[in-house]
Parts: C-alpha cells; structure tokens; sequence
C-alpha cells in the first residue's frame, strides 16, 4: 500500500470533507472549540454519521461487538469516535494507538466509566474492575501487586501445581464431566491461593454466593444499560424508585456483595492465626502490612482485594482452558507435536515442573496461541480519560469512554498471518521462541495502570494445567452414535466484558500407562502446605 494512502487517511479525509459528520454535531464542536479558546478547531475522531440527540445510539453493535468495531476500522481508521446520547466514546483499533493512548499517557486513561446501578445501589463501589481512578484504585492495584507480583507468584507454584494434579486426577477418573471440572479448577485454584480454602466439585457455599451475584446481574442485562448508567444523576434517587422488584434485587446483591468480602476473609483469617495456612494472598497481606501495635489499615481494602480475586479471575482462566480443549480437538496434529516435545523431555517418567518451562519452548508457544486465538477479553473493560487530550490530530474530550480493541490487534493479518489459524508455530523459529515476536500476553491481559493484576497467576496456572494435560491425556472429537466424529461449535459469544464458548463435549483418554499411580506418586510426593479443610 503506498505510503499516505492507508485506512487512516482515508478516514482523516472523510473527517476533513465532512461525509461522516452532520453538521448540527460540526457547528456544536466548533462552537465548543471557540468558547474554550481551542482554535484552530480540533475534530472528534471520525465515526459513523451521528443522529440529533441520541448520535451512535443505534449504531452501537448488539453482538459481536469486537468484529463490527474491527470492521470500521477499515472505513473510519485506528480511531474511531462516537457520541451515544454525548457520551463520547473511542475505539482504538491499533496497537500504536492503544500503547500511546491507554500505556504511554495512563495517568490520564485510567479511569472507569462510573456503573451507577452497580456501583451506588448494588454495591460494589469495592470492587476495583469497577473502580474510577482514585486513592482506593491506587491502594488495591498496591495490594494486588503484593501479593500478586512475578515473585509473589512464584510462591504458590507449589499449590498450583496440586491443584493441578487434583484436577487431573478428577479428569482421569470422569472425563466426561470436563466441562464443570474445568471451571471447578480455574475457580478452586484462585480460592486455595486467596484463602487457602479448599472448594467443593458442587453445591460449594461461596460459590452459590457467587451464582446469586451473577443472577442478579443477568436481570440487569448488560451492565451499564441502565437510564442511571446514561443519566447518572438518577443515581441520588432510591432504588425503589424504579420498581419494588429492582430494589429488592439491588439489595439482594449488595448484602451477598458485603459477605463475599468479608465472611471468607475472616474464616482465613482465622486459620492463619492457628498457623494452620501457608503462603494465602490474605496471609500475605496481613503480614505486610500489619503495624507494630498489630494494626491492620486499611483491612476493607484487604477484603476487597481478596474477595475480587475469584470474580476477576475464574471465568477469564476457564475461558482460556476451553479455548485450549477446542484447540487440541480441531488441530490434532499440534496436539501431537506438542506431546513428543514433552516426551522426549520428561522421558514420559514424570509430569512437568515449572523449572521445566524455560527448556519448552512450543509449549510457551502454544499457550501464546491459546490466549491469542480466542481472548478472554476481547475489549478489555473500558477506560475513561479524566482530562481534554489531542491525539494524531483529532480531540478527546475529558470523560470520553474508551474501547481498546484487543481483538482488532490480535487478529490483524500483518502481525498474525492467516490470524484464524490456530499455529503456534507462528511464535517460533525452529527448535525455539521467536526473539522478537508480539507477545499476545501484551493485549489479552489490558493496558496502562488498569493491566489485569493476576496476569502472571493466570499465565503460570494456565502453563502448568496445559502441561501436565498434554503429558497424560490426548484430547480428541467426541464420537457419536454412527462412528462419526462430531465437530465442537467454535462460535465465539461475546459477552459485554467477557467471551464464552458454545457447550461442547471432547474425548479426553488417559496416553501414559500407569497414569493413576503417575499423578498419585506425584500429589503424595508435594508437599501439603494448607490445611485442607
Ligand atoms: C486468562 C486469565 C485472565 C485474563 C485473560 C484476564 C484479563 C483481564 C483484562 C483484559 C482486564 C482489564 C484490563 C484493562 O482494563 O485494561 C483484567 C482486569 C482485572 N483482572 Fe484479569 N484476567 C485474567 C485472570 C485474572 C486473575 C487470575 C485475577 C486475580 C487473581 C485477575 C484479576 C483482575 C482484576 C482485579 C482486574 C481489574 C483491574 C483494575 O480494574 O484495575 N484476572 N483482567
């Protein structure tokens, strides 16, 4: 493509002749510009033609959200603006726009758009996916980075590992419930770390805590759909302003909110006082930041930390390990290039360490693939820019709701080629990694000061599961009645925040002898440092 002649430009071009504007929208930005001394005039970002009053109200996707704003990127360039009844909004459709807006100036995007219902009336003004920019914000990240850091991590290898092979061992004995126990890991994982706190298979209590949360969210459609979410001053009124059933679901999700936080909190405080916990998140917390006088500030803060970890990070991580099962049926081939890497490794004797992870190169690849193929986040969770900014030309006003559209980047063809090909090849140069490969971690996981802070958690939890899955099992299509093998739905639903896979079943064998006693020799062998009660 001739230089100056990109989708860029071409959408700057339509900005400067004026066919994606109205003009009632032109005469109010210049108006604007003049009454705030901002001459020469500064323009919105292009986007689809706007209507009087309710703008890109109806252009706003009603699915796959990720796709249509990808698309439009090839009509209105990398960045995309819209009005949706004047709440500006911007999709950044490039890596280069997303790191220098959200990474390289994040003291000014890293706030969220405010969740009136959610955040005043349910509650959860604790949570910090949810949280604007502010002293609480900065305090969590703080807690979150401590106990949640590259070596922090490093100390709960030990537990991942355990559980790992407890999920393996469940697997083994009933593959056909690997749908419920995919998710049963991704979430006794986390609540082990956090708590130390052993999670049952089914009818566990924080979880149905947790399914009462989500029920009362799915009421809600999505969030920020509600007229207070547009309107927010219609968030000093009470909930019962808008019917007795909202009140009463709002109140339902802001007491089950108040003891997520604090009942498991306690219960972990507790077995950490008898000594009967190792190395939990709530235990790590405590210790650092307890006073001479045994003190604990800011101990809300604590609990909010730790009761987000298994909203924030259970769904996302089982996203990711179906996405891997989906991978290993439809690409038999690197499901077996991956396994020979291993034997020829471990010498099919014994299962993988993490001091194993630096001399198996494919697998980092094929976990690189996993998180690239179908992103758990497709659009991260939006920004929202506190202060008037000026970007390639074009005006973002201060308030401006920003979509970084992960997907648009990860599927783009000049540094994926064939991007809907599951290849993990394509990270490698023969026997070992690419030097200088764009790392999918470096988009699925957010930008700037909001980066998802359980990404180094998330990556070695995925990394040990996806290893020792490959050492022990081979992963193929389900057969049905006829003898036929049945092809898995690969249709990606793409939630407001999150994707999610259509059900599907697999076949899922035992391809080491001994596998039983491998995994039982192996979990006796680790040390047991909770309580598993
Ligand atoms: C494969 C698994 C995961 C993926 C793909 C993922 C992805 C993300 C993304 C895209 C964001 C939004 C970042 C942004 O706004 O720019 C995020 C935020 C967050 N994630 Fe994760 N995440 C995963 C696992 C986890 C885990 C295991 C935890 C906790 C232990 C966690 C805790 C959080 C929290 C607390 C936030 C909110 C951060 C904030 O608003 O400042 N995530 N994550």
């Amino acid at each position: 493509m001739p230089v100056g002649s990109g989708p860029g430009d071409h959408a700057r071009r339509s900005q400067e002749t004026g066919p994606n504007v109205n003009s009632e929208d032109r005469i109010r930005e210049e108006w604007h510009n003049r009454a705030s001394k901002k001459w020469p005039p500064q323009k919105f970002p292009p986007g689809p033609k706007r209507l009087p009053i309710i703008g890109n109200l109806l252009d706003m996707p009603k699915k796959d959200a990720p796709i249509e704003f990808t698309k439009w990127k090839q009509e209105y360039g990398n960045i995309v603006g819209l009005k949706v009844l004047g709440q500006p909004i911007v999709i950044l459709n490039s890596k280069d726009a997303i790191s220098n807006l959200l990474t390289k100036r994040s003291a000014i995007y890293s706030n969220r758009p405010r969740m009136e219902v959610l955040n005043t009336w349910a509650k959860w003004d604790w949570v910090l996916t949810f949280m604007g920019s502010s002293e609480e914000m900065h305090r969590q990240r703080r807690l979150m980075n401590l106990c949640l850091n590259p070596s922090a991590t490093r100390t709960y290898y030990q537990t991942i590992r355990n559980q790992t092979l407890d999920f393996c061992q469940r697997l083994l004995k009933a593959p056909e419930r690997h749908g419920s126990l995919v998710h049963w890991h991704a979430g006794a994982n986390i609540m082990m770390l956090t708590y130390g706190y052993k999670m049952a298979e089914t009818n566990d209590k924080w979880v149905s805590m947790i399914d009462i949360l989500r029920d009362e969210g799915l009421k809600l459609e999505a969030a920020g759909s509600h007229p207070a979410d547009v309107f927010p001053w219609l968030g000093n009124l009470p909930a019962w302003m808008f019917g007795s059933s909202f009140a009463k679901s709002m109140a339902r999700m802001a007491s089950t909110m108040d003891a997520i936080l604090v009942e498991p909190y306690l219960e972990s405080v507790r077995r950490h006082e008898h000594g009967l916990s190792g190395a939990t998140m709530v235990s790590k917390l405590l210790d650092a930041t307890r006073e001479e006088n045994g003190n604990i500030p800011h101990e809300r803060s604590i609990q909010a930390v730790t009761g987000t970890t298994y909203l924030a990070g259970s769904d996302t991580s089982a996203i990711s390990l179906d996405t891997f099962f989906l991978a290993m049926m439809v690409y038999p081939d690197i499901q077996r290039r991956a396994q020979q890497v291993l034997d020829k490794y471990l010498g099919r004797e014994r299962l993988p360490q993490f001091s194993d992870r630096e001399s198996l190169p494919y697998i980092e690849a094929l976990i690189m693939e996993v998180l690239r193929w179908r992103p758990a986040s497709p659009l991260a969770v939006p920004h929202q820019s506190t202060q008037d900014d000026i970007y390639e030309g074009y005006f973002i006003p201060a308030g401006t709701r920003i979509f970084p559209n992960s997907w648009a980047c990860l599927f783009n063809e000049e540094d994926y080629p064939e991007p809907l090909v599951f290849r993990p090849e394509r990270f490698m140069a023969g026997d070992t990694l690419k030097k200088t490969c764009l790392d999918p971690r470096d988009f699925v996981f957010g930008y700037g000061r909001r980066k998802c802070p359980g990404r180094h958690l998330a990556d070695a939890t995925l990394w040990i599961t996806v290893a020792t899955l490959l050492t022990l099992f081979t992963i193929t299509k389900p057969i049905d009645k006829n003898g036929k093998e049945i092809e898995p739905d690969l249709e990606i639903i793409f939630g407001p925040s999150a994707i999610d896979t259509k059900p599907y079943r697999c076949h899922i064998a035992a391809r080491v002898a001994g596998a039983e006693a491998l995994l039982k020799g192996e979990r006796e062998a680790s040390v047991v440092d909770f309580c598993e009660c």
